[in-house]
């Protein structure tokens, strides 16, 4: 099967991104978007996207993690609304599209694409240095004393796998917070199974935690692959967040064919 193919990165979070107007990927395989995203037989990317047109929305995207794995994706998203005005799918500087977590909206500039978030479910707080949070994907976030230097991979992997998660398993973020709005992070992503330079629903999961620990919006997140911003309000009293948007770089790397 010959494949047309994009290939996008919103701050080093890497994507293949499938026009799918026609319908030909609606049942892409897990295999196939495993080989897809293999860093030395395919592309190579953290996931893959399909592209659709919309009976309410300017377009639907389908996010699947390399292992094939379905969930929404910050990152992803963002390179999906920076595609589909690439497809003239969106042709204004605002757009809305349906995601697995339900509809959002984003803003379009040319340096920055920004989309909306939601919070799913409850926040938890485990103890002072750890917690949980649903972003639209789920994410463990640890306060690191030694970012650097921390075994991302092994740790990840084993919060991720933990019964506490199980059956799903989630995503495993580390941060250290410096300054009144500023954080850095590492993050081992669930259906990836390894540390990706971004993680969009990740990065907001941390900015949003941080607010509990003092930070104040516009939060400034620096990961291993670029910066990003998380604006929200946060209700302390009800601990509710509300207006949540991801706002960072997305952009194309480079298009081809590949034969599969
Ligand atoms: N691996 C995540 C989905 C992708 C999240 C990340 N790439 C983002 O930008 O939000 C999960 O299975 O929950």
């Amino acid at each position: 099967m010959k494949i047309n193919f994009y290939k996008y990165q919103g701050a080093g979070n890497d994507f293949v991104m499938l026009d799918n107007r026609s319908g030909d990927f609606d049942t892409i395989t897990s295999e196939k978007i495993s080989l897809l995203c293999d860093r030395r037989f395919g592309i190579g990317a953290d996931g893959l996207i399909t592209i659709s047109e919309s009976e309410d929305k300017d377009f639907d995207m389908v996010y699947y993690n390399a292992d094939g794995s379905q969930s929404f994706c910050g990152n992803g998203s963002r390179c999906a609304v920076r595609f589909a005005t690439h497809l003239k799918l969106v042709t204004n500087d605002e757009c809305s599209f349906n995601s697995t977590d339900g509809p959002h909206h984003a803003k379009i500039s040319e340096k920055n694409i920004s989309i909306d978030l939601f919070v799913k479910g409850s926040p938890q707080k485990y103890s002072d240095r750890e917690f949980f949070i649903n972003t639209g994907s789920p994410h463990h976030i640890l306060i690191s004393d030694d970012l650097d230097n921390e075994d991302v991979k092994t740790i990840g992997s084993s919060i991720r796998h933990s019964d506490i998660y199980a059956p799903d398993g989630s995503n495993v973020n580390f941060i250290s917070l410096f300054g009144e709005n500023s954080l850095k992070i590492r993050t081992y992503e669930r259906g990836v199974e390894d540390e990706t330079l971004a993680c969009g629903t990740g990065i907001t999961a941390a900015a949003l935690i941080g607010s509990k620990l003092g930070l104040t919006p516009p939060v400034k997140i620096i990961a291993k692959g670029g910066t990003l911003f998380a604006e929200f309000k946060h209700d302390q009293e009800t601990d509710k967040y509300s207006d949540i948007w991801l706002i960072g770089p997305a952009e194309k790397v480079f298009e081809g064919t590949i034969e599969i």
